[in-house]
């Protein structure tokens, strides 16, 4: 954690605050959201997650995923409850921790066929939306939420939008690295499913890969963990507080290639 990075955080008191951050996989939105949720004292919802439990409780319950109508008559009424604190965030579907289960490659695997089911997406939508405005009601006053579609879908009236992206060959090292603890040759090759051909399913029912109007865009394939949080914080207090309050920042965090 930088000192720098506390600054900031410091001087971003607005409240209620909802902060949107959309990109493809292994771009960092989920770490680095989670982080940023933290310093700044907010909420996290982890939509991903969302999906992966649903997916989880699709399979559980036996319904093929090529039914359609099934696998969203079913994601209609299964028990999802999110945790959103970002120091310990998590899914539970009818009170059975699947935070393990949701990572695995089976899941990640098939996710997809569930996240792009149009009617999944509209009952998702609306267990979204209502978790963020508990959020922004709640103890924190605000959310740090990140996905594929929240900048642009979910919440596009967010105080900041942030379109989180790294080249590929990034994103595929980092997930390597995660995965695999290692980003050789080998080690990329395994992760390409999940990385290029989830993404390639995933854009067809969302834009990541393009800000919309109004949403930043950081592209972090040249910055690391920490130096992501700080421009992540930086966008932030630029935004809410306008840029003359943030002049002070250190030139690192606003290098961050934010557009
Ligand atoms: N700027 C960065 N530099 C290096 N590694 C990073 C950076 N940001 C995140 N990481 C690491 O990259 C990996 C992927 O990050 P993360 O899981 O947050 O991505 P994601 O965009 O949420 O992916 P997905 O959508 O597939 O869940 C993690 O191991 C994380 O610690
Ligand atoms: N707002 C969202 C969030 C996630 N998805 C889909 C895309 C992914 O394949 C899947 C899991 O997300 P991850 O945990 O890898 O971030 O859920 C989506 O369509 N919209």
């Amino acid at each position: 954690m930088s000192a720098q990075s506390d600054r900031i955080a410091d001087l971003i008191e607005a409240r209620p605050l909802v902060i949107a951050v959309d990109g493809p996989s292994g771009s960092g939105k989920s770490s680095v959201s989670r982080e940023v949720a933290r310093r700044l004292g907010l909420e996290y919802l982890d939509t991903g997650a969302m999906y992966r439990a649903a997916t989880w409780s699709v399979v559980e319950s036996g319904i093929d995923l090529a039914d359609a109508p099934a696998v969203a008559g079913h994601v209609a009424g299964f028990d999802l409850t999110m945790a959103t604190d970002p120091s310990a965030p998590g899914a539970w579907v009818a009170g059975h921790d699947v935070n393990a289960a949701i990572r695995e490659t089976r899941i990640s695997t098939i996710v997809s066929k569930v996240a792009t089911n149009l009617d999944v997406r509209a009952n998702m939508l609306k267990r979204q939306r209502d978790l963020i405005a508990a959020a922004a009601a709640g103890p924190h006053a605000g959310v740090v939420a990140e996905g594929r579609d929240i900048t642009t879908v979910v919440a596009p009236d967010a105080d900041v939008r942030i379109l989180l992206t790294a080249s590929e060959a990034a994103r595929l090292a980092r997930r390597a690295k995660e995965l695999h603890g290692t980003a050789d040759a080998a080690s990329v090759e395994a992760t390409r499913d999940q990385i290029v051909r989830r993404d390639s399913d995933d854009s067809t029912v969302s834009n990541f890969e393009v800000a919309a109007d109004g949403v930043l865009h950081l592209d972090s394939s040249a910055l690391d963990f920490e130096q992501t949080v700080d421009a992540v914080l930086t966008a932030i207090a630029r935004t809410v507080t306008g840029t003359g309050s943030v002049a002070d920042l250190d030139e690192n965090a606003r290098a961050g290639a934010v557009s």
